[in-house]
């Protein structure tokens, strides 16, 4: 597994220091209001589940899965929802944790969908934004790291449903994919 890395982008230690970063940014911006933190599988789980850790408010958390890439490197472009929440956000303030946004096309969607229920708001945090392959306008409001136009795998990033259990994120060979 680990020779198909090219390169290691981000060590387990400088996610967590970054992490840390993040959830005291979040803390301070969220302090008296009703958060509902929603990681959108799978991607996002190892992020999620460190970030919470360093949220330091009462917080609620649920989980959404949408499809588009599957066992392809480049999206679909098409995205659906696979699993939804299951009660109304009309009283809280969403904010949606994301592993990568890479064309924005998932989180465009996502945003629009959840903005239509009605919930008091709706921020983005993404631990990775790769911003020269955008293709609709979607800003994270909380980014980890900016990261150039390289495939990327690990701390949850998948190729075809592997490397997710990478604790570091790095570079996959273009020889794994090709
Ligand atoms: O900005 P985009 O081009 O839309 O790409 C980003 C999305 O793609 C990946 O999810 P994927 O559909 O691979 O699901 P996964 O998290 O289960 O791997 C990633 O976790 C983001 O959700
Ligand atoms: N790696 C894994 N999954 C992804 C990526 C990536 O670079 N971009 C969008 N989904
Ligand atoms: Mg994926």
């Amino acid at each position: 597994m680990e020779d198909q890395i090219s390169k290691i982008l981000f060590s387990r230690e400088e996610l967590l220091k970054r992490i840390a970063e993040l959830g005291e940014e979040i803390t301070r911006d969220y302090q008296g209001k009703n958060l509902l933190v929603l990681a959108i599988l799978k991607g996002a789980v190892p992020f999620m589940a460190d970030l919470i850790h360093q949220i330091k408010i009462p917080l609620a958390y649920d989980f959404m899965a949408v499809s588009s890439y599957g066992a392809s490197t480049t999206s679909s472009g098409v995205v659906r929802i696979m699993k939804d929440l299951e009660r109304s956000v009309e009283d809280v303030h969403i904010l949606i944790v994301e592993d990568i946004v890479d064309t924005g096309l998932t989180l465009k969607y996502l945003k629009e969908n959840l903005t239509a229920r009605n919930p008091e708001s709706v921020k983005i945090v993404t631990l990775l934004d790769k911003p020269d392959r955008r293709k609709v306008d979607v800003k994270p409001d909380y980014n980890g790291f900016k990261i150039p136009d390289e495939f990327v795998v690990g701390y949850g990033l998948d190729f075809n449903e592997q490397y997710r259990n990478l604790p570091y994120i790095g570079i996959l060979k273009p020889e794994a994919y090709q």
